[in-house]
């Protein structure tokens, strides 16, 4: 199995950045349980990822394991994430992505139940945390794919449109993927999808 080849320095600063993002999602009550999963992509390629089954809010660094851009993992025997694959198709489809996040909310889980293949979101604000948006006129489409514990499959189904998304994606009952050029710009459109989800589900229950 090939060897990691970066800074030490370098994978360092992703196993703590990753753990303070755990950290951060777990309090908004975005991980319950083993919830959620965490990566960043290193300076050769390879990812540090979260080590599949642990509590994302409470990760110490032998929560974050390393695995090359296919999935693999570096270390024999090293159990990464079981939705390792969705994190490396982000990776493969976008070369700026640094960082990728996953949590399961209350919002994300609830709406996505509701029905329908997308949220489409509109005339909030804080839609120009997405990419490319610069206006709460314009509608964000958030797409929504039927869960599946198949991941290969469930990576088939999410590939042919990732090119069009700007805010991420739902797993229908199952929770939310972001990305980001870096875990900061990965954890703000996180917070900025999370909340336009929550304004989503009080605005239903609106008379
Ligand atoms: C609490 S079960 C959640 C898992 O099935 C999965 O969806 C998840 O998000 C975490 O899996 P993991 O393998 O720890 O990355
Ligand atoms: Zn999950």
């Amino acid at each position: 199995m090939a060897q990691a080849v970066f800074p030490a320095g370098a994978y360092c600063r992703a196993v703590e950045r990753i753990i303070a993002a755990g950290q951060r999602m777990d309090r908004f009550g975005w991980v319950p349980a083993t919830a959620g999963n965490i990566s960043i992509r290193l300076p050769d390629g390879n990812l540090a990822i979260t080590r599949s089954g642990g509590h994302k809010g409470q990760l110490g660094p032998d929560g974050v394991i390393c695995v090359d851009p296919q999935g693999r993992p570096l270390a024999p025997g090293d159990r990464p994430s079981a939705e390792t694959l969705l994190h490396c198709q982000v990776y493969a489809h976008d070369p700026a992505a640094g960082a990728v996040l996953h949590g399961h909310s209350v919002a994300s889980t609830v709406l996505s139940m509701a029905g329908g293949d997308a949220l489409v979101l509109e005339g909030y604000e804080v839609q120009k945390v997405f990419a490319g948006q610069d206006t709460h006129a314009a509608r964000v489409h958030v797409p929504i794919f039927d869960n599946d514990q198949d991941i290969a499959r469930l990576a088939r189904v999410v590939a042919p449109h990732l090119a069009g998304m700007c805010a991420g994606y739902i797993i229908r009952g199952h929770g939310v993927y972001v990305w980001g050029a870096d875990m900061d710009m990965a954890l703000a459109r996180l917070e900025g999808l999370e909340f336009l989800l929550a304004c989503e589900l009080e605005k239903r229950k609106l008379p």
